[in-house]
């Protein structure tokens, strides 16, 4: 379990973490969602022990995340792609591993594994520099699990991928959770998070502004469902909740109906109420 308390973090004016506290379940797919300068970036950092908060706590399984015991549970895939351009895939590997001490008997295997859980077993001898955005990411992923971390920490993981590599990620997500990983997943995409998460937390401005599995937040701040009529008699707009005689009337007193539309809240929906902005403006 990760237990975030009370974190605060600023650079110099910009209040980037104000008071994140969460509780992060083993075996969960935790989505930090929010818009970009959110503090998503910033949080995770500390929780990966890579900076320090001003003030706050975390505690990853009980430890510090800036113990040595903390860093081997710890699997950290930056936003920024880390890798070494001129070297082969596998030469990456085998560098990434020397920074964990991997038993040398289980090295290749555990390269061999990670190679074939981003499905990229067959560039491994091919250079970085000619991989597509894509590959280089999931690439940076199988860096990341080849000491078998516990807690994976995914840090905007599709951002310049492209369509291929980004469902290939989202079902490496999914099968880490089955291998009964947690992962933290940071997103400015609210079909990611709806898609992947156990639970969302939505974020803006270092807040934490709602939290909860995505039915939850739905039913807790995404409205009502509207439905649109378009007729000879102009557009008409209701309320899931007073569909039944309004609408029956409004049908039977048209003679043509040219459209009718069902807007569902989604997690779009939630933030645009949460915080009157768009989630991605
Ligand atoms: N090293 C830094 N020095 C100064 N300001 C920073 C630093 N890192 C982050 N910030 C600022 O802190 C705020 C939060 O940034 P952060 O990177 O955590 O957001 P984010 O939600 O991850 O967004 P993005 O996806 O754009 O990185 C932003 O205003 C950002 O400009």
């Amino acid at each position: 379990m990760i237990q975030v308390q009370a974190l605060h973090k600023h650079f110099g004016s910009i209040h980037a973490v104000n008071d994140i506290s969460l509780d992060i379940q083993q075996g969960q797919i935790f989505g930090l969602l929010g818009p970009n300068g959110a503090g998503k970036s910033t949080s995770i950092s500390i929780m990966t022990g890579l900076i320090d908060c001003d003030s706050g706590s975390v505690s990853l399984a009980g430890l510090n995340p800036q113990s040595k015991e903390a860093r081997y549970k710890i699997g950290l895939i930056p936003q920024s792609i880390a890798l070494y351009e001129e070297l082969t895939a596998i030469d990456n590997l085998s560098f990434f591993a020397s920074l964990y001490d991997i038993p040398s008997k289980d090295l290749s295997d555990r390269m061999d594994w990670a190679l074939e859980f981003v499905s990229l077993q067959e560039r491994a001898n091919d250079r970085v520099s000619g991989f597509s955005g894509g590959m280089k990411r999931r690439l940076n992923l199988a860096a990341s699990l080849l000491h078998d971390p516990d807690y994976i920490f995914m840090d905007e993981p599709t951002a310049g991928v492209d369509p291929q590599s980004r469902n290939k990620l989202f079902d490496n997500v999914l099968e880490l959770k089955e291998l009964g990983k947690t992962i933290i997943y940071t997103t400015h995409y609210m079909e990611e998070a709806q898609k992947l998460c156990d639970q969302v937390g939505i974020i803006d401005h270092g807040q934490l502004l709602a939290l909860g599995t995505v039915d939850e937040l739905l039913k807790s701040h995404g409205g009502d469902t509207q439905i649109s009529i378009s007729s000879d008699q102009g557009i008409k707009q209701f309320k899931s909740g007073d569909v039944s005689q309004d609408l029956i009337q409004a049908l039977k007193s048209t003679d043509r109906v040219y459209d009718i539309s069902m807007n569902r809240p989604d997690l779009e929906t939630v933030f645009l109420n949460l915080t009157g902005r768009q989630l991605r403006d």
